[in-house]
């Protein structure tokens, strides 16, 4: 049954729990676990629900929260977000990105604001709302707030997948992060593309810059630049023309370059690329234009990965969660959200990484939600905002 819509003064509370959380400083590189967990155990309290912090890495803290269902034999339902963010250049900012400021439109600044404190706080709102009208559920229902997502998940989501504690837990369903929509509709997502996070380094004689002369390290990187800057055009033309979308192309950016002496020229030079790769993307072709035409040994290159998630399950089959009727989460994902009176995009790929790929590996579904329509999207920006 629907619940009344929350009072002025409930909604306010709502906002300024988030704006809490908003203000704890657990932007990487050292994010502030310690009073993330104390906010976060503070809440479970508030809702008498059941609570364990683990830290199968020290000082990396999973915080694991449970509402036990009616019926325990039943398997449970998982909602997972992440506690830290990215960091930020706090000039940039027209409200300070810790502040949790909530201006005249009602917008709410801070980064972690749609990535994905807000959809952590939703979580628990939830629950808050169905709680107070009496409901309860015959699935124990799970929350974990997991830290390290946007380094990676190794120390966090990762290891609470592949824990006893998950096993015993007997979960059948993952909820995880989705992206805002610029329109009326929700995005649902049942995939995400793989990153690979490529630095590839050249060498060459040094020699004097008044002369013209092959294979300098700085030529034989930029051959390599103009190539992926080539690949990066054609699979940007298939998106702009409509032909594949945001989550079906291999999309590559560069991320920094290391090179450069005045003089004489250097023998080193490096450059780092983020590059996404789709669960159906050809992944030998990929690796072959890399080793062949990105970084060929031929021109004095190497290369190696920092990130190299390939987004395949044991049997190489792509990581995907079933969007048809085989599914029947994701059918009522659906009806609840037309339930609320959402409209929803067709199912997409998620465009970067999430903690939802360590879940489907394990073979489970997972899907990708954060409900924010009529947003521009913002994760990672300066001045994040939630509508
Ligand atoms: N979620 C972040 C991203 O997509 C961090 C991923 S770490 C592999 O960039
Ligand atoms: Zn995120
Ligand atoms: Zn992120």
């Amino acid at each position: 049954n629907p619940t009344p819509s929350p009072s002025q003064d409930e909604q306010s509370q709502i906002i300024s729990r988030f704006q809490q959380y908003l203000q704890i400083n657990t932007t990487q590189p050292s994010p502030d676990y310690q009073t993330s967990t104390q906010f976060i155990l503070s809440q479970a309290d508030s809702l008498s629900l059941e609570s364990r912090v683990i830290e199968f890495v020290k000082g990396k803290p999973v915080i694991l929260l449970k509402w036990p269902g009616s019926d325990p034999s039943l398997p449970s339902v998982l909602l997972n977000s992440h506690t830290d963010v990215v960091s930020f250049e706090h000039s940039k900012w027209i409200h300070p990105p810790l502040g949790g400021y909530v201006d005249q439109r009602g917008d709410i600044f801070g980064r972690g604001s749609q990535d994905m404190k807000c959809v952590g706080m939703q979580y628990l709102e939830a629950i808050r709302r169905l709680k107070d009208s009496g409901f309860r559920p015959k699935r124990s229902l799970y929350l974990s707030f997991v830290p390290d997502e946007e380094i990676g998940g190794n120390d966090g989501a990762k290891k609470l997948a592949y824990s006893d504690v998950f096993k015993d837990m007997n979960v059948e369903i993952v909820l995880d992060e989705g992206l805002p929509s610029l329109n009326e509709n929700y995005r649902l997502f049942y995939a995400e593309k793989a990153p690979w996070w490529l630095v590839i380094k050249s060498k060459g004689a040094p020699g004097h810059g008044a002369k013209l002369y092959d294979n300098s390290a700085m030529e034989n990187l930029f051959k390599s630049i103009e190539s992926i800057r080539r690949f990066r055009a054609s699979q940007f033309d298939l998106l702009k023309s409509g032909l594949k979308s945001e989550g079906e192309v291999i999309s590559v950016n560069m991320a920094f370059l290391k090179a450069g002496t005045p003089s004489p020229t250097p023998s080193e030079a490096e450059a780092g690329f983020d590059i996404r790769v789709p669960p159906t993307a050809d992944i030998e072709s990929l690796e072959k234009r890399i080793a062949e035409e990105w970084a060929p040994a031929s021109r004095n290159m190497t290369f190696e990965f920092k990130q190299k998630v390939i987004p395949h399950d044991d049997l190489g089959r792509p990581l995907v969660t079933a969007t048809d009727s085989s599914n029947s989460w994701w059918i009522l994902m659906e009806e609840a959200i037309k339930k609320a009176n959402g409209k929803i995009e067709k199912p997409e790929i998620f465009s970067g990484a999430t903690d939802a790929r360590y879940f489907r590996q394990l073979g489970l579904p997972a899907i990708g939600f954060s409900p924010m329509a009529n947003t521009p999207y913002l994760l990672h920006d300066h001045n994040e905002v939630h509508l």
